[in-house]
């Protein structure tokens, strides 16, 4: 119990130096991975796939919900990511124990419900997602079973999505009083357009893969894994030199919508930890 309230004065005290105003992406890793749970790894697929790996997100008990220290992990996988060591030409990211991503970890997000802690971080996510758009080569996002509030934006962040026959994909927030707070609002507008995106965000609807495919947000459905791997064989036949030079011009069409990522965030605190927010997560709300 000491032990406890020490880490959580600490926590209390780095929290007060750590104000918007002084905010830095390494600063928020640093303190967002205090709050411990699940983690986020990166392994090649394999042999029969040279030049893809995945980032695989897991905290299975939590349906892969993100705490503050898997944020962080994301963070510094985005480090190790743009070095490109192995000359990648795909990533794959994809959840563990068959869901994608249900969000924020619920337990993580009622400890955090403050505008500061709000916007602190939206603005690593923010930062996060930008640096996973603009990754030298493709990223595909896997999605199974669940994904969430933001786990759908960071679906919607990827270059292309390809979902299990029965997943559903949700964009959720407003049902916790919140906006879009991992930085995936202009994804959820590139991947929808303007009517389509404002349709999913105020509806909170949870979309089956059929819906969404018709709908333009998945470019591909499977049913098994055979044949997630038949359509992910499609991208070994070029070489990555070419796939690296495609992707290198979607990045400069995407810098032109960056300077919405400010008003997102300001938006995005001004709602977090509020009554609203504070009353709906109180009622554990089931997306199902
Ligand atoms: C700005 C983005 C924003 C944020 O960062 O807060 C968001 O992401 S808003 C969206 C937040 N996410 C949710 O509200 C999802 C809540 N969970 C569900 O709707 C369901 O659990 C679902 C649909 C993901 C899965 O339903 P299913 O029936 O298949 O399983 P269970 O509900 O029994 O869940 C199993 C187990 O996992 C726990 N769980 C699931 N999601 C989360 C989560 N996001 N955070 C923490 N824990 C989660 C659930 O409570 C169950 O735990 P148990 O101890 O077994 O009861």
């Amino acid at each position: 119990m000491f032990l406890k309230r020490i880490s959580n004065s600490f926590r209390q005290f780095s929290t007060n130096k750590l104000k918007p105003a002084n905010f830095t992406p390494q600063r928020a890793a640093e303190y967002l991975s205090t709050f411990e749970g699940g983690k986020v790894t990166i392994e090649l697929y394999g042999k029969e796939f040279p030049g893809i790996a995945t980032l695989t997100l897991d905290n299975p008990t939590k349906k892969n919900g993100l705490t503050g220290s898997m944020m962080a992990d994301l963070h510094y996988s985005m480090d190790r990511l743009e070095k490109d060591e192995q000359n990648l030409r795909a990533l794959i990211i994809q959840g563990s124990n068959g869901t994608f991503c249900s969000g924020g970890d619920l337990d993580f997000v009622k400890k955090i419900c403050d505008s500061d802690h709000g916007y602190i971080m939206c603005s690593l996510m923010s930062h996060t997602l930008t640096r996973l758009s603009r990754l030298p080569f493709i990223s595909i996002s896997k999605i199974e079973g669940f994904a969430l509030g933001g786990g759908a934006e960071l679906a919607s962040t990827c270059d292309i999505r390809v979902a299990h026959a029965k997943a559903k994909i949700g964009f959720v927030q407003g049902r916790i009083g919140v906006t879009p707070g991992w930085g995936g609002l202009p994804f959820i507008v590139r991947n929808f357009g303007y009517s389509r995106a404002l349709e999913a965000l105020c509806t909170a609807k949870v979309f089956n893969s059929l819906e969404l495919q018709k709908l333009g947000f998945l470019q591909e459905i499977y049913e098994t894994n055979a044949d997630f791997e038949k359509y992910l064989s499609r991208y070994l036949s070029i070489e990555v030199e070419p796939i690296k030079a495609m992707k290198k011009g979607v990045i400069a069409l995407q810098k032109r919508d960056l300077e919405a990522f400010e008003v997102e965030r300001r938006v995005f605190a001004s709602l977090w930890g509020g009554e609203l927010q504070k009353a709906l997560l109180s009622e554990n709300r089931k997306h199902k």
